[in-house]
């Protein structure tokens, strides 16, 4: 119940990006053996309007009564935002502060990603017990967490999800890009995050990585695809579920593509995006 919530936002890094919010039971009703569900947001990897706290209407939505099943099963949650590419719509004065400033660069989003869930591990100690559930470029960056990034390293190690629950996820940069040739936007988002090469596209697009049994053996894998999604077409859960099913040791255990609000309507109010948190946490018990 909200009155019984301990919130608390920590700080990985100097930029007044780099914070996650923890929600925990202060009654430590929950169960401290569950899962951690843990949320990285979308917006594009730019958008200052879709921030971390997009995820606590869902967080509501999971601890309402009705949701008591699914209780059972959480640790707690924690939502992380990262450092974020500019956005022509909203420019910053030269003279903003460095701590301030919206200038990142692929890999800036993903090793903060990274950080973040390292610093969570360190002090709660989960390990591998944990969701990792991502919104549109929030499930591009769930996915980066387990491709061989070179230029990352984290302190203390960081320990891969037991779960990756991508919802209107962007998998395959490049197909997204020409899917929506007539809209500079796509295009500018991606470069705006990846730069112009597009081989590094391919190589940080999660369904073009072939080597998942290699990397993240355990791993297993829920996606969800809304019909309403105006921005994120289905052609982008099909090429990251076609990877998925050549893994042998992974395991992708539900593609759902019955979701029906609009892009951003599936956070929004926090009833799609929950419901798709308490599909996998069910599931979960069975394994
Ligand atoms: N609101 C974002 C757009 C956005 O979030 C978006 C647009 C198209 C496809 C995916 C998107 N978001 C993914 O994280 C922006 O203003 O750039």
């Amino acid at each position: 119940m909200p009155s019984s919530l301990s919130h608390e936002t920590l700080r990985y890094g100097d930029h007044d990006l780099q914070t996650i919010r923890v929600i925990k039971s202060r009654d430590n009703i929950w169960n401290e053996k569950g899962l951690w569900v843990i949320y990285i947001h979308g917006g594009a990897w730019r958008d200052p309007k879709v921030t971390h706290l997009s995820f606590l209407n869902t967080v509501d939505f999971l601890l309402k009564e009705s949701q008591e099943s699914v209780q059972k099963n959480i640790a707690g949650f924690a939502t992380i935002a990262y450092r974020l590419s500019p956005h022509p719509s909203y420019p910053q004065d030269p003279n903003t502060p460095k701590s301030e400033l919206r200038v990142a660069k692929h890999p800036d989003h993903i090793a903060d990603v990274k950080t973040a869930l390292s610093l969570l591990q360190e002090r709660y100690g989960f390990n591998s017990k944990y969701i990792l559930a991502g919104h549109s470029c929030g499930a591009t960056l769930a996915f980066q967490t387990a491709l061989p990034i070179r230029t990352i390293n984290t302190s203390p190690p960081f320990h891969n999800p037991e779960t990756i629950v991508g919802v209107a996820g962007i998998y395959d940069m490049k197909l997204l890009v020409e899917n929506h040739s007539s809209i500079s936007a796509y295009r500018d988002f991606t470069i705006g995050a990846f730069g112009h090469d597009e081989k590094v596209w391919d190589e940080l697009s999660p369904s073009r990585f072939e080597g998942y049994d290699s990397v993240w053996p355990e791993g297993k894998v829920y996606l969800f695809h809304s019909m309403g999604d105006e921005l994120v077409d289905v052609a982008q859960v099909d090429s990251m579920a076609g990877r998925l099913r050549e893994g042998k040791k992974m395991e992708l255990r539900g593609v759902r593509k019955d979701l029906k609000k609009d892009h951003d309507g599936i956070w929004e109010d926090g009833k799609e995006m929950g419901e798709a948190v308490a599909f996998v946490l069910n599931d979960l018990r069975e394994v």
